[in-house]
C-alpha cells in the first residue's frame, strides 16, 4: 500500500500554514488532516495567548479563520466542564488534545419515534491525540472528567458554522443553539457584542440576557 508522508509541523504557526494549504482544495482527505494535527507536538508557549479559561463553563477561543474554509479554535475546559450532546451542522470536526485529557461519549441520533438516545461508545483522548467526527458518526458529548486538572483542545471545523443542535439525553428533544467565542485572536470578545449569555456550556437558551439599543438589557426565561 502506498504510504502517505506526514509532514511534521514544528510549531502552531507551521501547522496553521499547512492547514491553509490543504484547505485550498475542496476535496479534503480526513486522514491527512488528522495525521497532520496529531503530528504537531503541543507546546503551551505557542498557544497560551489564546487559552482563556472561565470558572463556570468551557470557552471557545478563535485562533484562525482559515480563509473562510475552516475555523480553528482552542477550547478551554476547567475541571468538570463539559458540552451538551450535540451535532456538528454537517461539518468536518477535528479535535486535537493540547493539554490534559477529555472524555468523548458518542450517541446515535435519537430514534425518530421513541426519541430514545442510545450511547454508542466512550473513550478518553490523551494529549496530542486528534479525534474526528461528523454527523454521519452520530452525536457526541465531551467532558473534562478531572477534578484537579484543566484541559485544552484545538478544534478545526470545516466549513465553519455558527449554530448547532443540542439534545436532551432523557427526552431526545433538540434545540438549535448559537455558538459564541469567548475570545478572538487572543482578545476577549467585547461584552456588548454578546447577544445572549447563559451559564450553561452550550449557550442554551433557557435563560438569556439580550441587549438591544432600544430596550437595553432584558432577562428572558425559556427559549
Ligand atoms: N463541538 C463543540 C465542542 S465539543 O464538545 O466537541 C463546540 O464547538 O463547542
Ligand atoms: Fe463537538
Amino acid at each position: 500500500m502506498e504510504q502517505t508522508e506526514v509532514m511534521k509541523p514544528e510549531t502552531l504557526d507551521d501547522l496553521i500554514k499547512v492547514l491553509h494549504k490543504i484547505f485550498e482544495s475542496d476535496n479534503i482527505n480526513v486522514e491527512e488532516v488528522q495525521n497532520i494535527m496529531e503530528a504537531y507536538d503541543s507546546n503551551p508557549q505557542e498557544w497560551m495567548k489564546f487559552a482563556k479559561f472561565d470558572q463556570f463553563r468551557y470557552t471557545r477561543n478563535l485562533v484562525d479563520e482559515g480563509n473562510g474554509k475552516f475555523n480553528l479554535m482552542i477550547l478551554c475546559w476547567g475541571e468538570g466542564h463539559g458540552s451538551s450532546i450535540h451535532d456538528h451542522t454537517d461539518s468536518h470536526c477535528f479535535m486535537k488534545l493540547l493539554q490534559g485529557q477529555l472524555k468523548e461519549t458518542l450517541f446515535e441520533w435519537p430514534d425518530k419515534k421513541t426519541c430514545n438516545m442510545v450511547q454508542k461508545s466512550q473513550r478518553i483522548l490523551q494529549t496530542n491525540q486528534c479525534a474526528y467526527i461528523n454527523d454521519s458518526f452520530g452525536l457526541h458529548r465531551v467532558e473534562n472528567a478531572s477534578h484537579t486538572e484543566c484541559s485544552a483542545s484545538l478544534h478545526l471545523y470545516s466549513p465553519p458554522f455558527k449554530t448547532c443542535q443540542t439534545f436532551d439525553q432523557r427526552t431526545g428533544h433538540k434545540n438549535t443553539v448559537k455558538m459564541t467565542f469567548w475570545s478572538k485572536f487572543g482578545e476577549r470578545t467585547p461584552f456588548n457584542f454578546i447577544e445572549t449569555t447563559c451559564c450553561c456550556p452550550m449557550n442554551c437558551a433557557w435563560m438569556s440576557l439580550k441587549k438591544s439599543p432600544e430596550n437595553g438589557w432584558r432577562l428572558i426565561l425559556g427559549s
